[in-house]
């Protein structure tokens, strides 16, 4: 049974906590690297901290007892200036370095995860919205892994640190300063639900955009041919402004919290400057501190406040945390066997046993049985929506049935069940070709070359002439994308010539022929049955189901007549002739 995509929040809900924590362990993989951007991280803050601290103190004493700097606090001074200019290159450059690395993997584990979970999950949504998840998403985490983690270890260490200092030149002093870092930490979570359900609203608009702008693009033909251009280009329009409101909605929030931040930060810089001047005033503290004192303030706060933006930044990604985590941990639909079993060599035949089948509603497939000896050709016909597809589909095992049994039968009849048989060798025994296999961009011998990358010249050529592809165009030919530059029974005999190139024991075609005119259909016909493999052929062409050594009807769920042409036709009655009245010759 397939049901519906569960991975997605509605607009207003907030996603997951635990979505952002999840991100951690990608981490882990890179702990040398992590470690050094941390290191880099605390010598950035630490040698700002330092330069202003001890700048104010000098400027201080300078001021109060007239004495210039010694030379020893000048070098150091320099030192420190150059310390952070290095710093600052190399923590941005190791950040960066270590965002990308974890991206890079990340987006490697998006794109396993959809392969696991298709065609199933991916026939329910759409391509544009996959390829925000697969990229916008995978993008915008870069924010969380090169700005986040180590900037606020560095930052929580600065601030104790300072606080530590602070205490040491004045035992009441870190009290100016505690209570606000404690509420700049805090300001993140307070609002964290909220702030995740407009990221969430933002990340959801974009994925439409992208969902329908991929959508316009692909159609652009039937929307020009149908006028439908100038209502499409307004939808999409609307779309932009859906997605420009919701960043809107997010900045203007950003905005106030950013200048609460700030009015948090001079409150606990007038309070150790108010705090400090008594101390100067009552004799326990030196007038050179009090600037110290502030600058020192000033500077363990600035990057608390700075990770508190980080923060909350990261919680309005929660959203597309939760949508990538929910690709990479993707279910496999067809699980693959604990212990595979080997096929039986030779021919293979098919058994569809008692087989259920439905996409979360009414069964498709409510009982199937039906057998197809090694060798033969069988032709499976319905109406539209029988559920043709779907046993083309259950062969390939795309995904598994809900009761029954899938199998291959030995040339004696022995069965294996398709779901004990590993993923590569069930590849290549069967081969499904439908009737929009898309091709890619690139030459017409990379396109043959896809599922068998092994083949050579001369079995290349062979099997070119065998399905007509080498009357198309050279095979160095640039097929553009999804094969746009080549007709529908161009496509169908690249489509064919490729499948058959694997050697395939088991061959489905599923309307695989429905472009090609009656001769390319014949022709493809005689090229396959030489071939002598077992096939299934699902087509509503009275020609090419007249060809099959036998015929199948498929009926509100259930095989409900098997023969030959001349059996079923024969009858004026049958399911066969009451389908092929309604279907082209
Ligand atoms: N991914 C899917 N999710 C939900 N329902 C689906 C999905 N794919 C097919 N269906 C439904 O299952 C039923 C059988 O579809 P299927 O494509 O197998 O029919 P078919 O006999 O091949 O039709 P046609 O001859 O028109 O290609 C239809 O009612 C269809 O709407």
């Amino acid at each position: 049974m397939i049901t519906a995509d569960t991975t997605h929040t509605t607009d207003a809900e907030a996603p997951a906590r635990g979505a952002l924590r999840a991100l951690l362990p990608a981490l882990a993989e890179h702990r040398a690297m992590t470690a050094r951007t941390c290191a880099a991280a605390l010598l950035e803050q630490g040698s700002l901290v330092a330069l202003l601290t001890l700048a104010a103190h000098t400027v201080g004493t300078a001021v109060l007892e007239g004495r210039a700097p010694t030379a020893v606090t000048v070098t150091a001074l320099v030192a420190l200036v150059l310390v952070r200019a290095l710093m600052t290159w190399r923590e941005m450059d190791l950040s960066h370095d270590l965002a990308y690395r974890v991206l890079a993997a990340l987006r490697v584990r998006v794109f396993d995860g959809l392969a696991r979970s298709a065609p199933a999950r991916v026939a329910g949504r759409r391509s544009g919205d996959l390829a925000a998840t697969a990229m916008a998403d995978v993008e915008a985490l870069e924010f969380f892994y090169a700005h986040t983690t180590a900037q606020l270890l560095a930052a929580v260490t600065m601030f104790t640190g300072g606080s530590v200092v602070l205490a040491t030149v004045e035992p009441w002093l870190p009290a100016a300063v505690l209570p606000v870092a404690v509420l700049l930490a805090a300001a993140p979570f307070a609002d964290a639900r909220a702030r995740a359900a407009r990221g969430n609203r933002t990340r959801k608009a974009v994925a439409r955009l992208s969902a329908d702008t991929v959508e316009t693009v692909d159609g652009l033909r039937d929307l020009l041919s149908f006028g439908a251009l100038t209502e499409r280009r307004r939808k999409l329009a609307e779309r932009g402004r859906q997605v420009g409101d919701a960043q809107r909605a997010e900045a203007t929030w950003e905005a106030v919290a950013a200048a609460v931040r700030d009015l948090l930060i001079a409150a606990a810089v007038l309070g150790v400057v108010a705090a400090a001047a008594q101390s100067v005033t009552s004799g326990r503290l030196h007038g050179a501190w009090a600037p110290a004192a502030m600058a020192l303030a000033l500077s363990v706060l600035g990057p608390v406040a700075e990770s508190a933006r980080s923060l909350s930044q990261a919680v309005a990604l929660r959203a597309a945390a939760a949508r990538v985590g929910a690709a990479v941990k993707a279910p496999a639909l067809a699980p693959p066997p604990a212990a595979p079993r080997a096929l039986p060599p030779g021919p293979l035949g098919i058994r569809l046993h008692r087989v259920r089948f439905d996409y979360g509603g009414e069964p498709v497939l409510d009982g199937v049985e039906l057998t197809v000896r090694p060798g033969q050709t069988l032709a499976l016909v319905g109406a539209s929506g029988a559920g043709k597809s779907t046993c083309a589909h259950l062969l390939a095992r795309f995904w598994d049935p809900s009761a029954g049994a899938v199998q291959l039968l030995s040339a004696h009849g022995d069965p294996v069940d398709v779901r004990e048989v590993s993923d590569a060798e069930l590849r290549r025994a069967v081969v499904l070709v439908g009737q929009e296999t898309p091709l890619f961009h690139g030459t017409l011998a990379e396109n043959l070359r896809l599922a068998a990358p092994e083949a050579d010249d001369e079995l290349l050529a062979t099997t070119a002439r065998l399905c007509g592809v080498g009357k198309i165009a050279p095979m160095d030919t640039l097929v553009g994308e999804r094969g746009a530059t080549l007709s529908g029974g161009q496509r169908a005999r690249v489509a064919l010539a490729r499948a058959l190139l694997v050697r395939p024991r088991v061959l489905v075609l599923d309307e695989s022929t429905a472009h090609l005119d009656n001769a390319g259909d014949a022709q493809l016909a005689t090229a396959l049955r030489e071939e002598g493999r077992t096939t299934i052929v699902i087509a509503h062409r009275r020609a090419t189901v007249r060809r099959a050594d036998r015929i199948a009807v498929l009926e509100k769920g259930r095989i409900t007549e098997e023969g030959t042409w001349e059996e079923l036709t024969r009858r004026p009655d049958s399911a066969l002739n009451r389908i092929l009245t309604t279907s082209p010759s």
